[in-house]
């Protein structure tokens, strides 16, 4: 018995060890990104207010940082609560540097978008739900909330929120982020996926995707749509389309690698789709960790009472 007590108070001993160890790097690196928030500060004005957040995010290195550990991790601490940990410290040293508010869709019907929110920018940021999306996208454009949590497109929505940011002015926020970024875990609503809107530059990585907004006069079928992304060199992943009645024809296509606002194969696209088309940017995203990379562990189980059933689990009952 005296044995067992020794071995269990070395081990001890050596996990006091490492916690402090891992404290003094916490706390070395809180110092080394306030010194970043002041260098990011002293290039530009940066006021107080959420919008001003903008300047200090930057989702690009983020995704880098997570993308690296993750490739060079062992041992049994699950990928997925590496990357819950790493967002929860990004996200506080983010808050360090300056102001962040998020604003989430939050219908009463789905209560997941809230999850994907904390567990992506953390347990102390300002959290606004809004259960009607318009108004989850006014915190943003009002200057309420740096960033606004929203809905991954899908095929068939009456009024797509993406047709509000597809235009060309600065203040107008783009697509920054897409979670979860790893695995979805105990987050309610299992599949879903959102899209993150900011004002913040987007910043290439190594793995990313860009969103774009076609609009012609008349509509063009799926197959001449992608004919014209091929002229254009842009490669399709999904391709939505939306029309309203006696409006103009307006698709958003997400496309393989960065897309930049002014990336020249986006006046390629105008053209091959005719007269009076244009092409607009709407941001884009570093592609969240593949099921290859967090290979290893298995996603965790859904809880046995889920109250907030998926939209393909409630189809599913219906049918
Ligand atoms: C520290 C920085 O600022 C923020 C915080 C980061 C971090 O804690 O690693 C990374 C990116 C930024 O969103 C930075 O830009 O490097």
């Amino acid at each position: 018995m005296a044995e067992h007590d020794d071995q269990l108070a070395a081990l001890r001993r050596e996990i006091d060890s490492v916690d402090t160890q891992l404290h003094d790097l916490l706390m070395q690196r809180t110092e080394l990104a306030v010194r970043v928030g002041e260098v990011k500060a002293k290039a530009q004005p940066i006021g107080r207010t959420p919008s001003e957040g903008a300047k200090f995010v930057r989702p690009a290195r983020e995704a880098k940082i997570l993308r690296r550990l993750i490739g060079r991790h062992k041992g049994k601490l699950p990928k997925s609560v590496m990357v819950r940990m790493w967002r929860e410290m990004i996200s506080a040293l983010l808050q360090v540097e300056g102001p962040f508010v998020v604003a989430v869709y939050t219908p009463p019907e789905e209560p997941g978008y809230w999850d994907i929110a904390r567990d992506h920018y953390g347990c102390r940021v300002p959290i606004l739900g809004f259960d009607r999306l318009n108004h989850a996208i006014s915190a943003v454009l009002e200057g309420q909330a740096t960033v606004a949590v929203l809905p991954m497109p899908h095929e068939g929505d009456r009024d797509p929120w993406w047709r509000r940011i597809a235009v060309k002015q600065p203040k107008v926020p783009h697509v920054i982020a897409r979670l979860p970024f790893g695995n979805p875990g105990n987050q309610r609503g299992r599949g879903l996926q959102a899209l993150v809107i900011g004002t913040t530059p987007n910043e290439p990585t190594d793995h990313d995707r860009g969103l774009l907004v076609a609009e012609t006069r008349e509509p063009v079928s799926r197959s001449a749509m992608r004919d014209a992304l091929n002229a254009a060199k842009l490669k399709p992943v999904f391709i939505q389309a939306f029309q309203e009645l006696g409006g103009p024809d307006q698709q958003v296509v997400e496309v393989e690698g960065f897309l930049a606002p002014d990336d020249p194969r986006l006046a390629a696209l105008a053209e091959a789709l005719g007269p009076n088309s244009r092409a607009i940017a709407i941001g884009g995203y570093a592609v969240p960790l593949t099921a290859e990379e967090l290979a290893g562990e298995k996603p965790a189980k859904a809880p046995a009472t889920d109250p907030a059933p998926t939209p393909e689990a409630s189809s599913g009952d219906a049918a």
